[in-house]
């Protein structure tokens, strides 16, 4: 059954995950205060819900789904920098160390809701000085929470990963698979489009 869905996000890293699921859906940005206190994953599930929530008023027929990626390390969270300093902060901290991202998806229905999470575990790789602040000096990580891209393949700053990669990179396809499947829809398994998700631990296990 196809049934409409809006991606309820500015973010074009999630706009092309999403395509791996789905040949069609809308996007509608909400425009949500993202301040981050307390536990990384409430943060997180809280965020994803409310983006979902603000954007499901315009689309009340359609399934919405909101995102929200926070990364941190014991009680420190981490999320977009608001300046090129505070993206070389973010990466001195985190340089070398093992963090944590956490991203929920929240699916909003005419018929209820449903929340999910996926938390992985990264070790920043130990980048040079000078690479680190070219990096943070660019303003490409202005938009990344913890300021640093798993996808930046060029500056690698991920030495390890153990958990999800889309995940970190802002949409955890295999949970929002079987989130969708909850709401009657019947999205792409996501191992189709991206070969990484045939190896995720979040893959559901065949039976
Ligand atoms: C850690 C990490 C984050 N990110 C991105 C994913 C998210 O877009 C962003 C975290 O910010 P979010 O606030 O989760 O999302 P957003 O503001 O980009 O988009 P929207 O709220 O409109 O959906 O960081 C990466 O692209 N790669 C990474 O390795």
């Amino acid at each position: 059954m196809s049934r409409p869905v809006v991606l309820a996000s500015a973010s074009p890293r999630r706009r092309e995950l999403l395509a791996a699921l789905l040949d069609d859906f809308g996007i509608d940005a909400a425009d949500i205060a993202e301040d981050l206190e307390g536990d990384a994953v409430d943060c997180a599930r809280q965020l994803a819900y409310a983006k979902a929530e603000a954007v499901a008023r315009r689309y009340p027929a359609a399934l919405v789904i909101g995102c929200d990626t926070v990364v941190f390390r014991g009680l420190r969270l981490y999320a977009k920098p608001a300046d090129t300093a505070e993206a070389a902060a973010m990466l001195r901290e985190l340089r070398g160390r093992p963090h944590q991202v956490v991203t929920a998806v929240a699916v909003i229905a005419p018929e209820g809701a449903a929340i999910d999470h996926e938390i992985s575990t990264v070790v920043m790789a130990d980048l040079p000085d000078a690479v680190l602040e070219a990096y943070a000096a660019s303003g490409r990580t202005l938009d990344k929470a913890g300021g640093y891209a798993i996808q930046h393949e060029d500056v690698r700053p991920v030495a390890r990963l153990e958990g999800c990669y889309c995940g970190v990179m802002g949409l955890p396809l295999w949970t929002l698979y079987r989130l969708l499947e909850l709401f009657g829809c019947a999205p792409r398994p996501p191992d189709r489009a991206f070969e990484r998700c045939a190896a995720c631990p979040a893959r559901p296990r065949s039976p």
